[in-house]
């Protein structure tokens, strides 16, 4: 079922490749990055880099929103702008960039993720998010529901580093927490199972870039 906030996203320009959900093995481990990645920077590449490495991903979707339901549109560029650029900033051949959902008609993670689910049975998923996003999780639609069915990962992120002690999401959780040692095996582990992982950190953001404060990048 369609949800209500794709419906003014144009996929001019979009190669048609980007509206299906990518493809993966059974058995595999699967990370789940989505983002408005308008644009996309260095800072998601260090994140992707870090989940493949420590969670052992054998792919990474990096899944390009329609319109975060929580985010204005305003300044959102074009899905097919966001794309491009993402392919450009995710070198890495694990990672697919994909916008299926647009396709699908879902913008709200929890309808993305019964999607997934549905159609890849025999697949472990991991939903990748940074630390700020843990902090405004428990305003998402069927937040608890999603942290009872897929693992979490959630990597630091400058300025949310102590979001793991304060937010909503890991304090109704808390049980559930698995030591970023562990973090390989955190697919194994039955929902609701998070580990927070710690490493190089980004300070880069979207917002700084599309204000013109980062030097040397476009925009
Ligand atoms: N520098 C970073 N370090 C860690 N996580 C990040 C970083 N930048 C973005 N993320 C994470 O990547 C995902 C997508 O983020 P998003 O596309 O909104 O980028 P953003 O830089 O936060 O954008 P904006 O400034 O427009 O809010 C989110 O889970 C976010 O937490
Ligand atoms: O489902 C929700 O209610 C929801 C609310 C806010 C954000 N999200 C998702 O969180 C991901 C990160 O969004 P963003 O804009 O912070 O990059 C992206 O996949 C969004 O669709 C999802």
């Amino acid at each position: 079922m369609p949800d209500r906030h794709d419906l003014d996203v144009t996929t001019e320009n979009l190669d048609r490749r980007y509206l299906r959900m990518p493809h993966s093995e059974r058995g595999m481990v699967v990370g789940l990055f989505g983002g408005s990645f308008n644009p996309p920077h260095q800072g998601h590449a260090l994140v992707a880099e870090i989940a493949i490495k420590r969670l052992g991903l054998d792919q990474l979707w990096w899944m390009v929103t329609p319109g975060n339901p929580l985010k204005s549109r305003n300044q959102l560029a074009p899905l097919a702008e966001r794309i491009a650029e993402s392919e450009r900033v995710a070198a890495d051949p694990r990672i697919k960039v994909t916008a299926f959902e647009q396709a699908l008609g879902v913008s709200y993670t929890a309808n993305t993720l019964a999607r997934i689910k549905a159609r890849n049975s025999h697949v472990h998923f991991i939903w990748i998010m940074g630390a700020d996003s843990l902090q405004t999780f428990h305003k998402w639609q069927k937040w608890q529901e999603i942290a009872r069915t897929f693992p979490i990962a959630v990597v630091d992120r400058p300025g949310a580093t102590l979001s793991y002690l304060s937010s909503k999401m890991t304090r109704t959780f808390d049980f559930a927490r698995v030591d970023e040692d562990d973090a390989r095996i955190l697919w194994r582990k039955p929902a609701p199972a998070w580990t927070f992982i710690h490493g190089p950190r980004s300070g880069l953001s979207s917002t700084a870039i599309r204000n013109g404060a980062v030097p040397g990048a476009v925009k």
